[in-house]
C-alpha cells in the first residue's frame, strides 16, 4: 500500500505516518526499523542525541527497500547549535548512519536561553545548498521562534516537530503552521502509551468506546484523529506486531464529533514529559 502524503509550501511531500525510533538501539533496533520498512513504513525519525543513527542506516541497508524511497530524518543537538559545530555534528550524523544524505534534518530544541538557533538554521541551510540534507526543519518551535528564523534569514521551515496527543491537541500552533504551508509532526503521537507518565491515552474510556464503534484499537484511533487533522504522526513500536497495528489506519473515517471528542480531552497542561520548549533546554 502506498502511503498518502502531506506537501508543504515548497511542494516537499512527506507520509502522512512515519516511525519514531527513540530508543531503539542494536539489533534489537535493527530488527524494528527493518519490520517496519516491510510493513510498509517509508519515513523514519532519529536525532543524534538518540545514538541510534548507526542502527536506522543498517536496518536500510538489510531490508529490501531502497534507500531513495525512504524518508530518514535526523535532528541537531542543543550543545551544537554554533554555526561550525552545527555543520560537523550534521556530516557526523550522516557519517554514523553510512547514508550519504539525509531527507530532512532539524534543529532538536530551540533552547531560547542559550539563545543560538538562529546560527543552527543557518548551518541547516548550508548543509541543504551543500547537498547533504534535502530539506530543513525544526522541532520543539513556537511560532514567535519559527517567525524570528523567517525574519533573519529568509528561510521557512519545511516541518515542525512537536509534542501532540490527545492530551495536548496544540489547536493554536496547528492553526499557524497551516496558514504557513508548515507540515505539523507529532512526537509522543500516542502519548507513549504503556509507559505510565499519565492514565494511558489508550485506556480513556470514550476512545476505547470510538474504537469498538470501529472494530479498531484505541491506538488506531489515536493515530486515525492525527491523519484527520492534517497532522503527521511518528509512532515507536518495538514490536512488529503494533507496527502493523499502527500503519493499519487508512481504511477507516471518524466523524467531526469523534474528532471533537477526543480533543475534549486536552488541557493547556497536558504535555506528558514537562517540557515545554520556552522552558525546557535539551543539549
Ligand atoms: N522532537 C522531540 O523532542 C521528540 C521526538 N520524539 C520522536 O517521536 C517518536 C514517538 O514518540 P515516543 O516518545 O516514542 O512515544 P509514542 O507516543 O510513539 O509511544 C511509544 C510507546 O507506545 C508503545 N506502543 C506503540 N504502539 C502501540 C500500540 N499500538 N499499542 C500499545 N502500545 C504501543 C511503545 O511500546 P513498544 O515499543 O513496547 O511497542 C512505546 O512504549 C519517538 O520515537 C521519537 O522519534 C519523541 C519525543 C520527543
Ligand atoms: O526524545 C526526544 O526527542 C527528546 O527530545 C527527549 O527529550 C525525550 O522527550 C525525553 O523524554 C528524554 O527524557
Amino acid at each position: 500500500m502506498s502511503i498518502p502524503m502531506y506537501t508543504a509550501y515548497n511542494d516537499f511531500q512527506i507520509p502522512q505516518l512515519g516511525m519514531g525510533t527513540y530508543k531503539l538501539r542494536g539489533k534489537m533496533g535493527v530488527d524494528a526499523i527493518a519490520a517496519a520498512l516491510e510493513i510498509g513504513y517509508r519515513y523514519l525519525d532519529t536525532a543524534y542525541n538518540y545514538e541510534n543513527e548507526g542502527t536506522v542506516g543498517e536496518a536500510i541497508r538489510q531490508s529490501s527497500v531502497n534507500r531513495e524511497d525512504i524518508q530518514v530524518a535526523s535532528k541537531l543537538p542543543g550543545r551544537y547549535h554554533d554555526y561550525e559545530s552545527a555543520l560537523t555534528t550534521i556530516e557526523e550524523s550522516l557519517y554514523r548512519t553510512g547514508l550519504n544524505y539525509f531527507d530532512l534534518y532539524l534543529i532538536h530544541w530551540p533552547n531560547p536561553k542559550q539563545d543560538q538557533y538562529v546560527d543552527a538554521w543557518k548551518a541547516l541551510i548550508e548543509a541543504k545548498k551543500r547537498g547533504w540534507v534535502k530539506e530543513i526543519g525544526v522541532s520543539n518551535f513556537t511560532q514567535d521562534y519559527i517567525e524570528r528564523l523567517i525574519e533573519e534569514t529568509g528561510e521557512k521551515p519545511v516541518l515542525n516537530q512537536i509534542e501532540l496527543h490527545p492530551y495536548f491537541e496544540q489547536a493554536e500552533l496547528l492553526a499557524y503552521h497551516q496558514s504557513q504551508g508548515i507540515i505539523t509532526q507529532a512526537w509522543c503521537p500516542l502519548g507513549r502509551a504503556n509507559e505510565k507518565v499519565a492514565e494511558s491515552v489508550l485506556e480513556l474510556p470514550k476512545i476505547v468506546t470510538i474504537a469498538q464503534k470501529y472494530g479498531k484499537t484505541p491506538a488506531q484511533v489515536i493515530l486515525r484523529w492525527h491523519l484527520q487533522r492534517g497532522v503527521m504522526a511518528i509512532p515507536k513500536s518495538s514490536k512488529p506486531e503494533r507496527l502493523a497495528e499502527n500503519f493499519d489506519v487508512f481504511d477507516f473515517e471518524l466523524t467531526d464529533e469523534e474528532l471533537a471528542t477526543i480533543s475534549s480531552y486536552s488541557r493547556a497542561d497536558g504535555r506528558l514529559a514537562n517540557q515545554d520548549p520556552e522552558e525546557h533546554e535539551e543539549f
